[in-house]
């Protein structure tokens, strides 16, 4: 089947074109019977985006500008878990962002939809050919198909770059092949790391950003995902010490739990922010809405404690009254203070505790005025 010849997508998309990304509708479906019968023609794209790193960004820009100029809706094809987790759960590396943050940080490029695949063996096993007809052609109406030149889809990663031309010609649509996107700038221009980076003419990629997280490097992380990186979790109750040490901390539930989302970066004390991303109703706020709250991060297994358990819990400033048990935050962590030590004392814990939130505080007013990820 070839490309229909409908002159404008599907009805929500044309409203909403123009407006701030979390006023728009941006339209998310798990499955292609979801996609409304006149939907399309489209501009896809296809991948795991785990971070929505600056090159994810970029490309996706690229294809919605593109997009919008032919009159086609701008779709991002993603799956959920990651194929590794599915073929190879050894392999699978931590990932940077839950799909809530995935598809907010998607949307927020201003794709008209998202289409997450359950990846399943089952998804797993068809062949190149059918998963360009079944997903592509027929469920998204393709007029342009964008992929990095190291394209790899269908059973056993059978098809590439070359099977997508082939089946393009078939089918009708185009595919534009995007290289891969990494910092150029000149000597004078950009921040030091755009500079390193290209010296290293090192892509962006996830893989940096976990890279980088490991070492507790948040300051280089958020360079490369273009803002500070992020937890979502939900508060659970610790060892009801905070309290008495003078420093209330909410306590993400642990990853393990499947109700923390995001990739923990190295122990140690951090500088961030925390967002509450619910009204009391229960509604979900955009994050560019939800009110920062300054925080003191700490990472780690709480030694001075003899603690075993690692634990991820952030003490908001000057603040006694917040009651965040079950409720869901979202915590940026913008510069790691210091490395989690384990103390002789409990006075010399909070001395130091009192120390870290002055830290907080610098680095958080510069943050707030001039981001240096930017
Ligand atoms: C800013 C800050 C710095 C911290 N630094 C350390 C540290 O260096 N060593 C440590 O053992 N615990 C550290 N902690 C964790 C405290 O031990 C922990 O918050 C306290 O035991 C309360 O635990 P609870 O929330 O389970 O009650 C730190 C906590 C905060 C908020
Ligand atoms: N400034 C604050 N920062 C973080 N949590 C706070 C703050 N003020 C009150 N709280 C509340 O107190 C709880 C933490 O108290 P804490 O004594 O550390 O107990 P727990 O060991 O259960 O974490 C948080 O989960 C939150 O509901």
């Amino acid at each position: 089947m070839s490309a229909p010849d409908a002159a404008a997508p599907g009805g929500p998309i044309s409203q909403v074109r123009g407006e701030r990304w979390h006023d728009r509708r941006v339209l998310r479906w798990s499955d292609l019977a979801e996609i409304p019968a006149d939907f399309g023609p489209t501009v896809v794209t296809l991948g795991n985006f785990d971070g929505v790193h600056r090159g994810h960004a970029s490309v996706l820009r690229r294809m919605c500008a593109d997009a919008r100029a032919a009159g086609c809706a701008a779709v991002a094809v993603t799956f959920t878990p990651h194929p590794l987790q599915v073929h190879r759960p050894q392999d699978a590396p931590p990932l940077l962002t839950g799909d809530e943050d995935r598809l907010e940080l998607l949307a927020a490029t201003g794709l008209d939809a998202v289409l997450l695949v359950p990846y399943t063996l089952e998804f797993a096993r068809q062949s190149p050919r059918e998963f360009v007809e079944r997903y592509l052609v027929d469920g998204l109406r393709a007029r342009t198909v964008v992929v990095g030149r190291d394209v790899r889809f269908g059973w056993q990663n059978a098809g590439d770059l070359s099977t997508m031309v082939a089946l393009g010609r078939d089918h009708g649509f185009d595919v534009e092949v995007i290289d891969d996107l990494r910092p150029s700038v000149t000597a004078d221009e950009g921040s030091a790391e755009d500079r390193a980076a290209d010296e290293l003419r090192r892509r962006w990629s996830s893989t940096w950003v976990r890279e980088l997280l490991e070492e507790g490097d948040v300051v280089r992380a958020a360079r490369v995902l273009g803002r500070p990186h992020r937890l979502r979790g939900v508060v659970v109750h610790g060892d009801a010490r905070g309290r008495e040490l003078g420093f209330p901390t909410a306590n993400l539930a642990p990853v393990s739990s499947g109700r923390t989302a995001g990739m923990v970066p190295a122990d140690g004390v951090y500088a961030g922010w925390l967002r509450r991303t619910r009204r009391p109703d229960g509604s979900p706020v955009p994050q560019e809405d939800a009110e920062a709250l300054p925080a003191a991060v700490s990472i780690g297994t709480n030694p001075t404690f003899d603690g075993v358990e690692r634990r991820v819990e952030a003490y908001v400033l000057d603040r006694t009254d917040l009651d965040l048990y079950d409720e869901e935050v979202v915590l940026e962590l913008v510069e790691r203070l210091r490395p989690t030590l384990r103390f002789d004392s409990i006075d010399a814990l909070t001395e130091q505790m009192h120390r870290d939130v002055q830290d907080v505080r610098v680095v958080l007013d510069r943050e707030a005025s001039s981001p240096d990820w930017r």
